[in-house]
Formats: structure tokens, sequence, C-alpha cells
């Protein structure tokens, strides 16, 4: 089971086999090994850059979404998290690596980078909170579990930076945030037995594509 909420374990045993690639993707076993040449490195930091640009929008559509304060404030305070830290980190690794600022807001996006977050914000436009939350939930809860497995598992201190970030106590707890915002806004829309409803397969299905275009993402992170 997982610390993450009821719900996310339920996903993620319905996506079983795209999220085994996704997070043992060798992307991610050469971050274990520090195996990954470094080139590909900076390119996947240059293009998650940009990601973060339309998570960020994504995460700020969730706040519209939202229908309660409780929903309101969690939302918030990812993308407050987002702008304020997680995008600020990606500046700060690049301009030690050279890369500068003016380089970073010009690196031209990717089409596999492009195709993941606009099927986010898809989801959300054309959907309730649960759609958008189904679809931002892959990428939370999957580096949450990432980071945790790399600390345990690390064989090398070459990326120790990047696995430190996301096994972090803070990012641990938001992730559990985002698990608890889950939970608490299928029961508000579907009730507690959620996963009876026509609603639930089609939200599953959502995590799971998400889950794919995770995997594309890695694959294109190889390919500088
Ligand atoms: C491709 C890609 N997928 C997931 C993340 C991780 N991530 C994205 S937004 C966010 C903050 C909480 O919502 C976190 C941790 C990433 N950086 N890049």
């Amino acid at each position: 089971m997982s610390e993450y909420g009821k719900a996310f374990a339920l996903m993620r045993d319905a996506a079983q086999g795209p999220w085994r690639d996704y997070t043992r993707h060798a992307f991610v076993e050469g971050l274990r090994d520090g195996t990954l040449p470094r080139v590909a490195f900076l390119h996947y930091l240059r293009q998650d850059y940009v990601f973060l640009i339309h998570f960020s929008r994504a995460w700020a559509l969730a706040v519209v979404k939202s229908e309660t304060h409780a929903e309101m404030l969690a939302a918030s305070r990812t993308v407050n998290g987002l702008i304020s830290e997680e995008m600020q980190l990606h500046i700060g690794i690049c301009e030690a690596e050279g890369i500068s600022q003016d380089e970073l807001f010009a690196t031209p996006e990717r089409p596999e980078n492009l195709a993941y977050t606009r099927y986010v914000l898809e989801a959300g436009y054309s959907g309730d909170l649960l759609d958008l939350l189904a679809a931002l939930a892959p990428c939370v809860m999957g580096y949450g579990e990432i980071g945790t497995r790399l600390t345990a598992e690390a064989t090398s201190d070459t990326y120790r930076d990047w696995i430190d970030a996301y096994s972090s106590s803070e990012y641990q707890d938001a992730c559990q945030a985002v698990g608890e915002l889950l939970d608490s806004a299928l029961i508000r829309r579907l009730g507690a037995d959620f996963r009876t409803t026509p609603r639930w397969s089609r939200l599953c299905q959502t995590f799971r594509t998400a889950t794919e275009l995770e995997v594309n993402f890695w694959q294109m992170g190889l390919t500088p």
C-alpha cells in the first residue's frame, strides 16, 4: 500500500506495466549508478525547465477547477512550490553547469515534452478537477517513488543532489498532500465507492496515458 493515498495506489496498480517502465527506466538506472552521460542529464534538465513552466500552468488550472477552500489551498501550494523552488533549482543547477538563464529560457521544446504537458492541460480544460489530477498524479508520485528507491539503492554520488531533492521529507510531504487531495476530491465528487462508478475506469486510463508520456520523456532525455 502506498503512503501517497488510496486512489493513487489503485491507479498505479491498474497501470502496472507502464508504471514499471517509468519508474525503472534506463535513464533512472543511469542516475542510480552514475552512468548517465552528463550531456543527457543537462539536456533533460533544460527540457524539464520548459516542462515545469507548463506544469505550473496545469496546477494553476487546478486552482480554477477547485470547489473548496481546502482544494484551492492544496493546489496553490503546489503552484508556489513549483515556481519558487523546483524551477529555481533547475536554474541554479544549469547556471553551475555553464548554461545561462537566457540560454535556458530559449530551450526549444521537444515534441515528447510538448505532447505530455499539453495532454495534461487538455485533461483539465475539458474535464473537472478529477480528470486533471489523474493526469498530474504520475508526475508527482512517480518522482517520489523514484527518489525514495534511489536513496536506498544508489551506487554513485554523481547525481546525489537530484536524488536528495526528490527523497527529501519536503518533497515526500508534497506527494502525500497530493495523494490526500486526490482521495478527498474523488470522495467529494463520486462518493466513497468511487471505484464502482463509470468514471473511475476513464480516470485510470488518463493516469495510464500520463504514465506512458513520462516513459517517453525519459526516453527523450537519453537522446540529446
Ligand atoms: C518530466 C517530469 N516529471 C515529473 C517531474 C516532477 N515534478 C513535476 S511537477 C512537480 C512538483 C509537484 O507537483 C514535480 C516534483 C519533473 N520535474 N519532470
